[in-house]
């Protein structure tokens, strides 16, 4: 019998409410084998939400969720998902070193306890050269660019050798060379057969990469397909999104970021 292989994600009808009041509705996504999918809309459209149902961080309401082929309350292989989470600061205040962050993508494949191993130190250092940091390894996080920080956030991720990444507005706020390193870390990755799921507000050097966008409009999936032209004078290909975007059409794709903003 011809196997087919099963879609990495498959979410079917999938409902999501916070405290009785319903985010996600009659949501349906598939995301197969190798594919890069982005997930694209507003400011508070759901599509956060949409990813941490997926992890099980959001608990479902309603409908289905198949990860590699097996229904999400048996799947046990998280250690195949790396997760990129949105603005999260990694310093915490707590002094770690570039290497001690990405090394603790490890823990997931090789048990907390157990000392590091060859394999191990091996995937960090190679997470870091693929984020560009090798030469970063020992220092403070904290002495990193915010853009650089965020690259250890994927390095990390790339440390457990997911098979499936994900990532939420991995890029948001970050310089143009970050997100040129993070658009070529995220082309070779799916070189290797990698499947990526990633929530963009503007997808800039990420483009060429989408097999598929996504796009979740106040809850619902509102298309699924090419990826829509960018509105206003996004479409500039010269257009290199430096400036506060304060005067955005909110109807479009590319709404304003200033509500992520540091408010200095
Ligand atoms: N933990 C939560 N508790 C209650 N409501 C929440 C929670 N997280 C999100 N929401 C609400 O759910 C809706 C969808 O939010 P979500 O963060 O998923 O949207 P989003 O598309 O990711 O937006 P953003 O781009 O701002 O992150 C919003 O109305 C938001 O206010």
């Amino acid at each position: 019998m011809h196997i087919v292989s099963a879609p990495v994600v498959s979410v079917r009808h999938a409902a999501v409410a916070y405290g009785g009041r319903t985010v996600l509705r009659d949501v349906s996504l598939s995301v197969a084998p190798g594919a890069v999918v982005a997930l694209l809309g507003a400011n508070g459209s759901g599509k956060s939400t949409l990813i941490r149902t997926l992890l099980r961080l959001v608990p479902l309401a309603g409908g289905e969720i198949d990860l590699f082929g097996v229904p999400q309350q048996r799947f046990r292989q998280w250690a195949r998902i790396g997760y990129v989470p949105q603005r999260v600061g990694v310093t915490g205040g707590v002094p770690a070193t570039v290497g001690e962050v990405v090394a603790s993508g490890r823990l997931a494949r090789r048990g907390v306890l157990r000392p590091p191993r060859a394999a191990d130190r091996e995937a960090v250092r190679a997470a870091l050269a693929d984020v560009d940091l090798a030469d970063r390894i020992g220092d403070p996080v904290a002495t990193l660019s915010g853009g650089q920080q965020q690259r250890v956030l994927i390095a990390r991720a790339l440390a457990g050798q997911p098979d499936l990444l994900v990532l939420d507005e991995a890029t948001a706020g970050v310089d143009a060379a970050s997100q040129e390193a993070f658009a070529q870390t995220l082309g070779r990755f799916a070189g290797r057969g990698g499947t990526v799921l990633l929530v963009a507000h503007e997808l800039g050097p990420l483009q060429p990469l989408i097999d598929t966008a996504v796009v979740v409009h106040e809850g619902r999936i509102a298309h699924s397909g090419a990826v829509p032209e960018p509105a206003g004078h996004h479409a500039d290909p010269g257009h290199d999104h430096v400036h506060p975007h304060a005067e955005e059409p909110v109807g479009g794709l590319c709404v304003a970021p200033t509500d992520r903003m540091a408010a200095n």
